[in-house]
């Protein structure tokens, strides 16, 4: 299958809270707690690992919660090499109100990057990225990195023929389309903000789908939640339509559908059985509280329920 990179610049602990209602401005008391650990490369390396996959995160990590989410990788027997900072990696509340399903999520900006940490960063993408199968860069930029910094870890990659996948959002996903990354798999959100303009109706998501593509873009994926989402290859397009379950979670179901492309991908198979398993790889993901993946056999066993419309 070969070996997958994951960068995350900006990771996370990933505390969900649950409570009945959010009461802005009064004293929430919260019913349900749990921490995982978080940032969009990390939890695709935590799938990609837990179906058996070959995976190695890289990124930035640091403090006490930096040492909690390393021994949460170590203990797992994920490998990393996360350049260490002076600050904390960022704590990332998810609050799940139970009376409405709804989900409410809180992010940090992250810690301050040092240009040296940087450097060091590219020294080591570029060993790990010797052999590669693929390399997904994920999440949002701390701070101390110029906008543009993805560009430049791309083009590392791009230079050692190791095909990008990307899922990030804003300034620094408009500059990672002008290095034409293999994939991208932005939400309808992060695509309407590319396209400058609230993408719902099907003629736009096909529009969407169609200037990622004139980008010089392989594939792009467009996520739409609970209704699937939108596969556009130059020869051909297709959309999955997920089983549905009830109250879902959804906060990591974008990161393990892009574990099931890179999964799909280096195994060397079809895209229809590709987005198939990525399609089902985010509903498993989403029926489970917190950011979890579920294992390979249970998202197996949801994919041939995936329905595909051409
Ligand atoms: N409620 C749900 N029911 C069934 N499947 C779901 C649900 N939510 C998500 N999924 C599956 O997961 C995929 C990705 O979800 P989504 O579009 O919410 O990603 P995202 O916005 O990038 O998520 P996040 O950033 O929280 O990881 C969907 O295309 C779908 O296959
Ligand atoms: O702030 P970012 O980097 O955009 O997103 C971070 C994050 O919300 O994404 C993951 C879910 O996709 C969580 O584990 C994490 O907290």
């Amino acid at each position: 299958m070969g070996k997958i990179v994951t960068v995350t610049l900006n990771p996370a602990i990933d505390k969900t809270v649950t409570l009945p209602r959010l009461e802005p401005g009064c004293v929430n008391r919260i019913h349900q707690v749990r921490t995982d650990p978080g940032g969009k490369g990390i939890n695709v390396a935590r799938a990609l690992h837990q179906w058996g996959a070959d995976v190695t995160a890289t990124g930035f990590n640091g403090g006490w919660t930096g040492k909690w989410l390393e021994s949460y990788l170590q203990q797992e027997g994920i490998t990393h090499h996360l350049v260490p900072l002076p600050g904390d990696t960022r704590m990332n509340w998810k609050l799940m109100e139970t009376e409405t399903d709804r989900v409410t999520d809180i992010n940090e900006p992250g810690f301050r990057v040092t240009e040296k940490a940087l450097i060091l960063l590219e020294i080591q993408l570029s060993e790990v990225l010797e052999g590669a199968k693929a390399v997904v860069f994920a999440g949002s930029l701390p701070d101390g990195v110029s906008e543009d910094v993805y560009q430049r870890l791309i083009d590392l990659a791009q230079k050692k023929q190791v095909p990008v996948f990307v899922d990030t959002e804003g300034v620094p996903f408009q500059k990672c389309m002008e290095q034409a990354p293999f994939a991208v798999k932005p939400n309808m959100d992060e695509v309407s903000k590319w396209m400058g303009f609230k993408i719902e109706k099907e003629e736009d998501i096909r529009r969407a789908g169609h200037c990622l593509l004139d980008k010089g873009v392989k594939v792009a994926v467009i996520s739409m939640g609970e209704q699937g989402a939108w596969f556009f290859m130059k020869e051909q397009q297709f959309r999955t339509v997920p089983v549905s379950i009830h109250h879902a979670h959804p906060v990591g179901a974008g990161d393990a559908m892009v574990a099931g492309l890179l999964y799909g991908m280096s195994s060397g198979w079809n895209w229809k059985k590709t987005a198939r398993f990525a399609t089902a790889a985010g509903t498993v993901a989403a029926s489970y509280p917190g950011t979890q993946f579920g294992s390979l056999e249970e998202v197996e066993a949801v994919a041939p329920q995936v329905q595909l419309i051409e």
